[in-house]
């Protein structure tokens, strides 16, 4: 029985949100009102952001990766005869498939991750082949997009991990078959026959002297293929590469695209009936399928090329610091939790002859949280400030300006990567673990970040340079700085005792440097403000010197072993 319309009512009533859901602004105000509530409250959020974090990060954060790739199949042949009105049995006509695709692979500066690859890469397949001679359409290249920076290693032979290649699959396929179940299933896979055909054309000698060739052709393939895999392909794919097409090439010439490396060939096409026409055999009734793509396994890894690596805590403000020198153009995500950065971010820092950098001229304001926050804090901003009342002075115009402006003064830029936090016991997985180091492992330099702050920084710093050590011993040699963050925090806002107590807190700390953490050669401390990018000018001075440095070390070597080979 239907309910009566009463009962609908009732029902949508109840959906309604009423007054009783909606809690009265007067009583949220009175919870956040009461100081210590509200701290609990604070903290209690913070860390549940960073549980989420953290449980996001192990989930999200993708460096090394296997994908299995597929050159496109070859499009069958076709058995097919010629009919034309009056041309009742025409000759053979069948056309042969088209070639499977290839497979490329090409870095790309729009990604971060691996995150988004396929792990199972299939080339397209060629159209196959049809009547009155017309061949199939080879399958279009297709082409893996990863980040730049990507290492790309072939899996070789014995490797378990490694896909079996199309014979290999076969075998395991026929196992256990009869014998003439196995001829069979394997004529089966490489033939195609007229309609009607095939138990006649089974016992036909032309069409078994042409099986015997196809075997023998593919027992070649199969030797070349084994061949090639006892080399197995690697790469960096370190710079992206364009193709110069030639300037004086005559109109109307097509321009040749750049794909990439070739990791995967595509299978040959079939051939139709018409191949195996001959003279004792006008009308061969058969035709070949065709062949499978390459089958290659490859262990992707990703290792960012920047120049200079940040190594720090989680919340000591290395974002913020990244944010500060690229004038916010690299978008890092700046929050007051830990594990809020899961991803490394490079930006570019571009400097002038003077020692300018882009990021100085660009003013950014640096929020916390996220969006809604930052709207939030915006309208708590407008509400104090009217802009009626206040007459602000105008601002000065810089005599440079960034963007395309500073393209006339920059003389030098180098890459910096900022990098999740690093925790006591990361080499045990702890936190977000250290994997995310590899990608600075081939930084020219590194750049320690600390929580200035902090009532003891210089463990702070102990835990970073263990850290290192155990993810590769002797990586911390590479780090040549510490950025003291926070350094705005200190000096009680000109109060003389709190100034002469962050200078002994500094002084401290340089010397733990110099007596604890000393590398071969003396590591820098420069107390900054990543949030007013404070000193900020001098950090990357003495960034781009150790770049230059490092530059200049790598071609002095580079060229010291071209003259002992010559
Ligand atoms: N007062 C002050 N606060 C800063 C400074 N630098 C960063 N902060 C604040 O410190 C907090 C953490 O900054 P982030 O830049 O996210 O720190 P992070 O090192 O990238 O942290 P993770 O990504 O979690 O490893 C934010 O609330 C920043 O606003 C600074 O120089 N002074
Ligand atoms: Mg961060």
């Amino acid at each position: 029985m239907l309910p009566r319309a009463s009962t609908f009512r009732t029902c949508a009533c109840r959906r309604l949100p009423t007054k009783r859901h909606v809690l009265p602004l007067n009583q949220t105000t009175r919870f956040y009102s009461v100081d210590a509530e509200k701290l609990d409250y604070e903290a209690l959020k913070k860390q549940r952001r960073t549980e989420w974090k953290r449980r996001q990060g192990t989930q999200s954060f993708l460096d090394h990766l296997i994908i299995n790739v597929r050159g496109g199949k070859g499009g069958n042949g076709c058995a097919a005869f010629h009919r034309e009105k009056f041309i009742n049995f025409g000759p053979p006509c069948g056309g042969a498939g088209g070639r499977g695709g290839d497979v490329y692979i090409m870095p790309t500066k729009e990604l971060t991750t691996l995150a988004s690859i396929t792990k199972q890469v299939r080339g397209q397949p060629g159209s196959s082949g049809s009547g009155t001679w017309q061949n199939g359409r080879a399958g279009e290249p297709t082409i893996i997009k990863v980040p730049l920076g990507t290492v790309v290693r072939e899996l070789g032979p014995e490797d378990t991990r490694r896909a079996l290649d199309e014979w290999e699959q076969e075998e395991e396929d026929l196992k256990g078959m009869e014998a003439e179940d196995m001829k069979a299933k394997m004529r089966e896979k490489r033939w195609l026959h007229f309609p009607g055909s095939a138990d006649d054309n089974n016992g036909r000698d032309a069409f078994l002297e042409a099986e015997k060739v196809i075997y023998k052709e593919e027992r070649q393939r199969r030797l070349a293929a084994r061949k090639r895999a006892l080399e197995p392909l690697s790469f960096d794919l370190d710079k992206i590469e364009e193709l110069e097409n030639p300037v004086d090439a005559p109109l109307g010439v097509r321009k040749t695209e750049y794909l990439g490396h070739l990791i995967a060939h595509g299978g040959a096409g079939g051939v139709g009936n018409t191949h195996f026409v001959t003279n004792d055999n006008r009308s061969p009734k058969y035709a070949t399928r065709g062949h499978d793509g390459e089958r290659r396994t490859y262990m992707l890894e990703l290792k960012l090329i920047a120049d200079i690596g940040l190594v720090g805590m989680p919340n000591a403000g290395k974002s913020t610091l990244l944010r500060a020198l690229t004038g916010g153009r690299a978008k890092s995500e700046v929050a007051s939790y830990a594990f809020t950065t899961l991803n490394p971010v490079v930006g570019v820092v571009r400097v002038a002859a003077d020692g300018t950098f882009e990021g100085s001229l660009r003013p950014i304001r640096t929020f916390d949280e996220t969006r809604v926050e930052e709207e939030q804090a915006l309208a708590a901003l407008d509400a104090i400030v009217d802009p009626n009342e206040v007459s602000l002075p105008p601002a000065e115009e810089p005599s440079v300006r960034a963007g395309h402006e500073f393209d006339l003064l920059e003389t030098s830029r180098f890459t910096i990567a900022d990098n999740p936090g690093l925790i006591s016991g990361a080499s045990e997985n702890v936190g977000l673990g250290h994997s995310f180091l590899k990608s600075i492992e081939r930084s020219l330099a590194l750049a320690y970040v600390i929580d200035l702050s902090a009532p003891a920084p210089w463990d702070e710093l102990q835990v970073l340079r263990d850290e290192l050590e155990h993810y590769q011993p002797g990586m911390s040699s590479k780090a040549r700085i510490v950025i003291a963050n926070k350094a705005d925090l200190l000096g009680g806002g000109g109060d003389p005792e709190a100034v002469e107590e962050a200078k002994a807190k500094l002084q401290r700390l340089e010397e733990y440097v110099r007596e604890n953490v000393q590398a071969d050669r003396p590591l820098d401390v420069v107390p900054v403000s990543a949030k007013f990018s404070q000193n900020a000018a001098k950090v990357v001075r003495l960034l781009n010197g150790y770049v230059q440095e490092a530059k200049a070390e790598a071609g002095a070597e580079a060229e010291a072993e071209v003259k002992v080979e010559t």
